[in-house]
């Protein structure tokens, strides 16, 4: 072994002794899309440039991820290309031979004096063995040693780097290894364990039996048994294990072994879906004879044949191939010490392993609604997904699937200019749907219109040997990087799960979201095993709710959230001759009342027989965000028709391809099973409970045209015209897409001045300016962004032409408001101020949904709430006409009301109430300059001398 002075050559100095100068590094600076160069700006912004380096090597090339410095992306590169080739850095580079030489090494120092005593994790296994039945005393079952010592592990990996996905081949390499010291240890005739050949002292051994007596166990746990062949059910298994044995032996009896010796033990998987970590045990397949019974073909019938067939459902949960019956179970030692530490796994672990295997599973899983919750088709805004964002999922995914990393790499590039958008804009569907989905809307968020950047991100998806699985490239723009990233990721799942479901991805596709997506056959992952179960594994047309009784009342984009409760019934009328009654064609498609509902129980079930039902899986309340397919489809339709309070249930034919679904969600596996046998219905509960409309700026692309936002910017230019002004202060500047509006347009602005509290906001009205501003020509000599609070007074703001206030005053405290209402007219006194806020009364139509449907009448529960959930406050028209005009009175101020969106004279107003201040009094007083301004300035641009470091 390597000693204490040697130090580990890093990835590149390996690469460079092998390769010299055949090795080319190439690394390329990844635009780091926060990073939009705005000289000048004094927030300080995120490290530089990204890098990823391509490393050519004579055979084949590798990519790394992406890095924040140059040299860190060059080795991650190299240690690619040595995973690639199959070499270990830490390893201290050995060589296959030195490979071997340490396994033979550390097998003998396993069965020293010294190591049975030792704190490792595979101490307890060689004290356990001691108490072995006869002949198997002492004995050390190969798998053992191949599944616990890390040291052997990776030592196998540098001989074969396969052993990842083939755990046989390590007990293969320890039983050859262990061959070369047969002065001190005996392998059992069936050379599947290994004994020292010496017993050990007997002091050690005494000291272990009185040591073990203390803790002597024995219980039963519940395992499941995974029969290979796929015809026969999953059922649960106890195990009786108990100290005075291993309990590989215990497990062998059930696999109908004759010892734990032959037990094989998979990797560890499923802790994320059913609690505990669990394995699988099966025979450890014998390759030879395997290779035998293949060339004989059929004919050959022996049992050995049938115990090595590959268990495809076993497989499939763990991702290693596993022969014959299997047995999933979470037994094991604990970490160092003699306690067996043990889990019961049930039949519905087991499904919801396999559940979990997909990216619709994971997604189900972490909702805790397997049946009721679906990946979402599309990611609309960070505020309405509900469960872990795509990203998140992706990144479980690839774990999962022992993938490596996915590597995201977004680009931006300006938006076009905003009349282009604007243009595009008017080309929507009131819903605000664009060509292919609702994506588009993330765009129209309330922070950042008109930031100057648009991203887009590409995602791709490697093995661990950096093979390419998947590279999805979606061409679609989005305002927020993250937008971009979780829609890359999005679509990436979607496409593994089409892969999972239909695993018939490679035919030809021509959506849209298909040509975004490339991938080599991904026969990286085990295929989900496909069941037979006698009957047709097509879904079967499913009863739904009939659309045309009622409308769809809740819009797309409102996030609902529901009570709801599934169950499983079997109607003996219905189920004894397997045949369904005459009327089946009129199915039980019925939304009804509650008080119908119980009419209906009373007529159909009251006859004589009583139903079997079982429940499945029930949510006291859930949400969801409807028109991104989050949900089962049955509860969104019928969800969709409900008022707050309603209750609805209705019953659907479940497609066998739910089984295995209803499995996973349901608690009482027996009951289940038998149920599923009988053609059972599965029926519906659902309580509407609430409904938060859509987001304000979604609601406001769906009901104005131009949007709401694009209004208030015309509203503003009108009175810039009208007043002839030269200077602007924009209070509350946001991100800046007033200023970046007014850029837009010729007017007689010179000086436009910003002041907002939020630095990424600044940050990005001054990428914005920095880049139209010296662009465009327009008649503003000087532009300064302050970093500052609107409630306080800063001298260089006093005197100006116009002052804006768009959509601000109810992001802050109502007495805050006051305040600034006090300020700005005592203080800064602006010829003339323009304030703009949301009326209050408007929201009943904004929040009601699709326009057709308001004349329904609303419950309290459905009183209006505010748009943002950042407002805290939002006024009526009184309120704010009481607001501004006592303020005009006390400050000389004339105020005239306006607005934007609808309309001033029908009932309840514009959607944004303006206040339009004009100071009266033609004097002036000079204002006292304070000691210090308390605004600071974040960026500053003169027309002279270009851009400008403050
Ligand atoms: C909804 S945004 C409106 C931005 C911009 N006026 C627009 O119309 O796009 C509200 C802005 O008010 C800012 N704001 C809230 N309280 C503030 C304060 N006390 N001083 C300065 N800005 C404030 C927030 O940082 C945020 O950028
Ligand atoms: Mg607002």
């Amino acid at each position: 072994m390597a000693g204490g002075g040697k130090r580990t050559p890093t990835p590149k100095s390996i690469i460079h002794q092998k390769f010299g100068a055949k090795a080319s590094y190439r690394v390329e600076e990844v635009y780091d899309s926060s990073q939009s160069g705005c000289p000048g700006l004094a927030i300080p912004q995120k490290g530089p440039c990204l890098y990823r380096c391509h490393l050519e090597l004579p055979d084949f090339s590798v990519v790394s991820n992406v890095f924040k410095k140059k040299k860190d992306s060059e080795q991650s590169a190299a240690e690619l290309a040595l995973e690639k080739l199959g070499i270990r850095p830490q390893n201290d580079d050995l060589t296959v031979d030195e490979a071997w030489d340490e396994i033979v090494g550390r097998i003998k120092y396993i069965f020293s004096d010294e190591f049975i005593s030792a704190e490792h994790p595979l101490g307890a296994h060689l004290r356990a063995v001691l108490r072995r039945d006869g002949d198997c005393c002492g004995s050390v079952p190969v798998s053992v040693i191949a599944t616990f010592d890390a040291k052997i592990n990776s030592r196998c990996k540098i001989i074969n780097p396969s052993v990842e996905s083939d755990p046989s081949l390590v007990i293969s390499y320890v039983i050859e290894a262990a061959a070369k010291l047969s002065d001190y240890i005996v392998a059992s005739p069936d050379v599947s364990s290994l004994r020292r050949k010496n017993p050990y002292p007997s002091e050690i051994v005494e000291a272990l039996a009185t040591h073990v007596s203390d803790s002597l166990l024995s219980r039963e746990v519940a395992t499941v048994f995974i029969p290979c062949l796929g015809e026969e059910v999953v059922e649960l298994e106890t195990l009786y294990i108990s100290s005075d044995r291993h309990y590989l032996d215990s497990i062998a009896d059930r696999l109908g072994l004759k010892n734990g010796s032959q037990v094989m033990m998979s990797r560890t998987f499923g802790k994320a879906s059913c609690g505990s970590e669990c394995r699988l045990y099966s025979t450890i397949p014998n390759k030879s004879s395997d290779k035998s019974s293949e060339a004989s073909g059929s004919s050959n019938e022996d049992s050995s044949h049938i115990e090595k067939t590959r268990n495809a459902r076993a497989s499939y949960i763990c991702g290693q191939d596993i022969y014959g019956d299997a047995i999933l179970a979470s037994v094991g030692y604990r970490w160092k010490s003699n306690d067996l530490d043990c889990d019961d796994v049930t039949v519905k672990s087991f499904y919801r392993i396999c559940c979990g295997m997909t990216p619709n599973g994971i997604y189900k899983i972490s909702r805790q609604a397997v049946i009721a919750a679906q990946l979402p088709s599309s990611f609309t805004t960070k505020s309405n997904w509900r469960g872990p964002l795509p990203r998140e999922i992706l990144c479980m995914f690839c774990h999962q699937h022992r993938l490596a990393e996915p590597v995201f790499s977004s680009s931006n590039a300006p938006v076009e200019s905003l009349s282009d958008i604007f243009r595009s804009h008017k080309k929507l569907k009131v819903s605000g749907v664009d060509d292919a989905d609702n994506d588009n809307l993330s765009r129209e968020k309330e922070d950042t219109p008109g930031s100057g950047m648009r991203f887009r991100c590409e995602v791709k998806i490697f093995t661990k040997s950096q093979d390419l699985v998947l590279e999805c490239s979606p061409r679609k723009f989005y305002e927020k990087e993250n937008d971009a990233i979780q829609n890359a990721s999005l679509k990436a799942l979607l496409w593994f799960s089409k892969f999972f479901d239909e695993l018939d991805v490679e035919q030809p596709s021509d959506t849209d979201d298909d040509q975004d997506i490339k991938s080599s056959t991904p026969n990286v992952f085990v295929a989900p095993p496909i069941s037979h179960n006698g009957h047709s594994s097509e879904s079967k047309p499913i009863d739904v709710p009939s659309a045309e009784k009622r409308v769809q009342s809740i819009t797309n984009g409102s996030v609902v959230s529901i009570c709801y409760s599934l169950s499983l019934a079997v109607d003996p009328e219905y189920s004894s001759d397997g045949e369904s009654p005459s009327d089946d064609e009129s199915p039980r498609d019925d939304i009804e009342s509650n008080e119908d509902m119980e009419a209906e129980v009373d007529a159909e079930y009251s006859v004589n027989c009583e139903p079997s039902i079982e429940l499945i899986e029930s949510n006291e309340e859930i949400e969801f965000e409807v028109g991104t397919g989050s949900m089962n489809p049955h509860i969104e339709s019928a969800v969709t028709q409900m008022t707050v309070g309603e209750y609805a249930s209705f019953s659907t034919t479940p497609p066998d391809a739910a089984e295995a679904l209803i499995l996973a969600a349901a608690s009482d596996t027996v009951t289940v099973r038998s149920l599923l046998s009988e053609r059972p219905t599965l029926n519906y509960s659902i309580l509407l409970l609430g409904v938060k409309g859509p987001s304000e700026e979604r609601m406001e692309a769906a009901f104005f045209k131009p949007p709401l936002s694009k209004q208030r910017v015309e509203y503003a230019l009108k009175h810039i015209r009208e007043s002839s002004a030269s200077t602007l202060v924009d209070f509350g500047c946001g991100s800046g897409s007033l200023l970046d509006s007014l850029l837009d347009y010729p007017t007689s602005l010179q000086t436009i001045i910003g002041v907002d509290i939020s630095p990424k906001g600044l940050a990005r009205a001054a990428k914005m300016l920095h880049i139209k501003l010296n662009k465009e020509a327009c008649n503003v000599k000087s532009a300064t962004l302050y970093d500052g609070s609107i409630l306080e007074f800063d001298s260089r703001l006093y005197d100006v032409d116009i002052g804006t206030c768009l959509e601000v005053i109810e992001h802050m405290e109502e007495d805050q408001a006051c305040q600034f209402g006090e300020k700005v007219l005592s203080l800064f006194r602006p010829k003339l101020l323009i304030v703009s806020t949301p009326n209050f009364e408007f929201n009943t139509i904004l929040q009601r949904s699709t326009p057709e449907t308001q004349e329904e009448d609303k419950t309290e529960s459905q009183l209006p709430k505010f748009r943002n959930h950042d407002h805290k406050f939002e006024w009526t028209r009184e309120q704010f006409n009481n607001w501004a005009s006592k303020l005009a009175k006390v400050h000389n101020y004339s105020v005239e009301f306006s607005g934007v969106g609808g309309s001033g004279e029908v009932e309840p107003g514009f959607a944004s109430q303006i206040a339009v201040f004009r100071r009266e009094a033609s004097s002036i007083e000079n204002v006292a300059e304070g000691s210090m301004p308390p605004y600071k300035v974040i960026w500053e641009w003169k027309k002279e001398d270009g851009d400008k470091k403050d």
